[in-house]
């Protein structure tokens, strides 16, 4: 689409459609009021509409075009929208906070984004306080354009078998790095296949002959001169993507590719200049980086739902479908409870969502904080609650856009709805940074522990004191006699922890008998693994409508106590429907940001609907080439089949 329909295209409308007007003249509250605390502060609220000014004065974070674009130019465009990005970064010395939003601000759909999500963070958490002094300003001056090569061709989950190796040369006090199988040739890592010149690869540390384990190295990919691969070296993209197409995941195969010994990262343990292994700090320190980003995770998750539920509400009240009774006007279709059941628990999810990614990341910031002054006591609860807490949102966020989507009937499956491209560049979160399944054993692990020391009247960590509270046999039964009940919210977390309590302990139980009876631990785990899964899993009313059995198979609700939660819940979403839209708008999501003929904020659909239509590249020509190759010919044969046929 050229500039001038471009910017035409994203300048708000002052006709907004009349039925969204009403719904925000109607609101209950001070929608300003909410978006100052979601964005954090009424300074952050102004800190992001700077940033919104800069960068979609942009003609690159405008673009509309992107719709029918070929890959080459969507990876370019995200190579431009990088630059764009570390250039301002470098002139106006932003902080982390300020990166992430204007990296949010552009959908993080920015080639080199792994560049400040987990190279720099890396270095920062991994390398010693000399490498950092040395590395730290060339990654942040953009000299060293880096990505995180930590998955292979054959493992990605099962990190001790990975296979590519750093051998240690005491001759030339150099490490050897070798990709020894097809399979151990690192796969997947973001910006690795055309974009970055260095990586950190994680490798087995062999020393004397010694397996040391897995560790970080630096590892020059490509010239600074001319970013040609170095020797021994073979590096490409590894092929076009369900979305995220912007980037270069990449392929890395290493043969003899040689590094100084100090190009291991040294925080956490070191080889000597006489080939001796040192370990320093806890075991895991290691794996510090992916649990900063599975922190991370959980706030994409937020944005991702937030977008979500903004596109579909705004829809659902713009667009009039069928009536309730024959010759009454057409509903808004968000009226219709099917509508809310399907689009109102990602609007209350991406609240929810919002609190928990803030609870988190305050957890992280204090652990990581205690982790750099040596303290690692509360790593493994750090652990538990960002595995668990990624793998449960990244499940709902995929889950509740697909609903969202679904939700906007055909116009849904169009491109230029945003929500198809939504539901497909959020899929991968169930399985980056820790697939689900895994993350949620490694949360399992650490409850069974809890249990076990709940148990024998040990003290239990902070987040699973309802492990004691709810095994007394004096706790207090479950209040719910009433629709009032349902909406206490004291009640509701007692309701979560007696279920907890039940699924957790459940699942404990069944693990120790199977291993009472003889079978070998590893085998019990394996034969109870989606028990061990649920107890690592659950939000308030319509979560527990969605996981009925849970609720209802353990000492917790009976079944009137659950007909009252339903009813509650069909009752919290009539209500929530009347402020459905200043809820979404407290988000103030930029109509550039959200991308979306259906979600824009002056709701005029179907005039924005066609004007896209008008950049689909079928229309460039009013008849295509493709008639000229292959439909007229056709037409003729059956033109002149049919006058043959007329005359016998
Ligand atoms: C599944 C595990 C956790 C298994 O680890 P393991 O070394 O085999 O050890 P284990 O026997 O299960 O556990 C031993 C112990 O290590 C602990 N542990 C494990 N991981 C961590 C951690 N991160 N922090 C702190 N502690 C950790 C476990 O809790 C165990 O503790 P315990 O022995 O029970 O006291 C590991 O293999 C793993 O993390 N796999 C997932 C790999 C992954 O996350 N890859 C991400 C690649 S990067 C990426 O995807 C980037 C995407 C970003 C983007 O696209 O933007
Ligand atoms: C968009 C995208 C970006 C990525 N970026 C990076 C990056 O920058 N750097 C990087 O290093 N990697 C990256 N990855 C790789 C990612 O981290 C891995 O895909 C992920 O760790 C899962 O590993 P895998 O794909 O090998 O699946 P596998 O580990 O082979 O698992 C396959 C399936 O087997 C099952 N499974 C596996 N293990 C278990 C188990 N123990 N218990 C139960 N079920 C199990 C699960 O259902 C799983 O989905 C990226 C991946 C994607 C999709």
């Amino acid at each position: 689409m050229a500039a001038a329909n471009r910017d035409a295209f994203w300048a708000p409308s002052s006709k907004v459609n009349p039925d969204l007007a009403r719904e925000r003249e109607s609101a209950t509250f001070d929608v300003r009021e909410l978006t100052h605390i979601i964005d954090g502060s009424p300074d952050r609220t102004k800190r992001r509409k700077e940033l919104e000014n800069l960068l979609y004065s942009e003609p690159v974070f405008r673009d509309v075009g992107r719709l029918s674009m070929e890959r080459d130019e969507i990876y370019e465009q995200g190579v431009l929208k990088s630059i764009k990005l570390f250039e301002w970064s470098r002139k106006y010395k932003w902080d982390d906070d300020d990166f992430e939003l204007a990296s949010r601000l552009a959908n993080h759909d920015i080639s080199m984004s792994l560049q400040h999500a987990m190279f720099i963070p890396a270095i920062e958490r991994l390398a010693s306080d000399t490498q950092k002094a040395k590395w730290l300003p060339r990654a942040l001056h953009y000299e060293m354009i880096g990505t995180y090569a930590q998955t292979e061709l054959g493992h990605g989950t099962n990190l001790m078998e990975l296979e590519t190796t750093a051998t240690f040369d005491p001759e030339r006090n150099e490490f050897i790095m070798n990709s020894p199988t097809v399979t151990s040739m690192k796969w997947w890592p973001g910006a690795l296949g055309k974009s970055s010149n260095t990586a950190i690869v994680l490798a087995q540390l062999i020393v004397k002959g010694k397996n040391h384990g897995l560790h970080p190295f630096l590892v020059p990919l490509r010239s600074m001169e001319d970013h040609t691969p170095l020797p021994g070296i073979s590096v490409g993209d590894i092929g076009p993507k369900m979305a995220l197409n912007c980037i270069d995941n990449g392929f890395l195969i290493m043969k003899n590719v040689r590094i100084p010994r100090e190009n291991m990262f040294m925080k956490n343990a070191e080889v000597t200049r006489d080939g001796r292994f040192i370990s320093r700090g806890v075991d895991k320190a290691n794996y510090a980086t992916m649990v900063l980003v599975r922190v991370k995770i959980t706030r994409w998750a937020f944005e991702s739902l937030s977008d979500g539920a903004t596109t579909a509400v705004r829809y659902s009240v713009v667009r009039r479908q069928s009536s309730l009774k024959p010759g009454e006007r057409e509903l808004q279709v968000l009226d219709y409870q099917s509508q809310q059941y399907k689009v109102l628990p990602a609007l209350a999810a991406s609240y929810a969502f919002l609190m928990t990614n803030r609870s988190l990341h305050r957890l992280y910031d204090s652990v990581h904080a205690d982790i750099m002054a040596g303290n690692t006591k509360l790593l493994a609860e750090l652990h538990c609650q960002s595995s668990a807490l990624k793998a449960y949102m990244s499940e709902v966020v995929v889950q509740l856009l697909e609903l969202c989507r679904q939700a906007c009937g055909g116009h849904g499956y169009l491109a230029s709805s945003g929500i198809g491209l939504l539901c497909a560049s959020s899929a991968p979160l169930v399985t980056v940074e820790g697939e689900n399944s895994v993350l949620y054993q490694q949360a399992a692990r650490y409850l069974m522990k809890q249990v076990a020391k709940a148990v024998v009247g040990d003290p239990v960590a902070s987040g699973f004191q309802y492990l004691l509270t709810q095994s007394s046999s004096d706790r207090p039964d479950i209040r719910i006699q009433n629709l009032a009940d349902c909406g206490n919210l004291d009640t509701l977390l007692q309701v979560y922890q007696r279920m907890a309590f039940s699924v957790v302990t459940g699942a404990a139980r069944k693990l120790q008998m199977a291993i009472e009876s003889g079978v070998e631990q590893h085998v019990a785990w394996n034969n109870n693994m989606v028990s061990l899964i649920q107890a690592a899993r659950f939000y308030a009313l319509h979560g527990i409508a969605k996981e009925a059995g849970y609720f209802l198979a353990t000492p917790t609700l009976t079944p009137d106590q659950f007909e009252l939660v339903r009813a509650a819940e069909l009752q919290a979403m009539a209500k929530v429907r009347h402020d459905a839209v200043p809820l979404v708008d407290a988000f103030d999501l930029h109509d550039i940001c959200l991308h979306s003929a259906l979600g824009c904020y002056d709701g005029n659909v179907y005039e924005r609907l066609y004007a896209l239509a008008q950049t689909s590249s079928l229309n460039k020509t009013q008849v295509h080439p493709a008639y000229y190759k292959h439909i007229r010919g056709l037409v003729k044969d059956g033109q002149k089949q049919l006058r043959q046929q007329s005359k016998l």
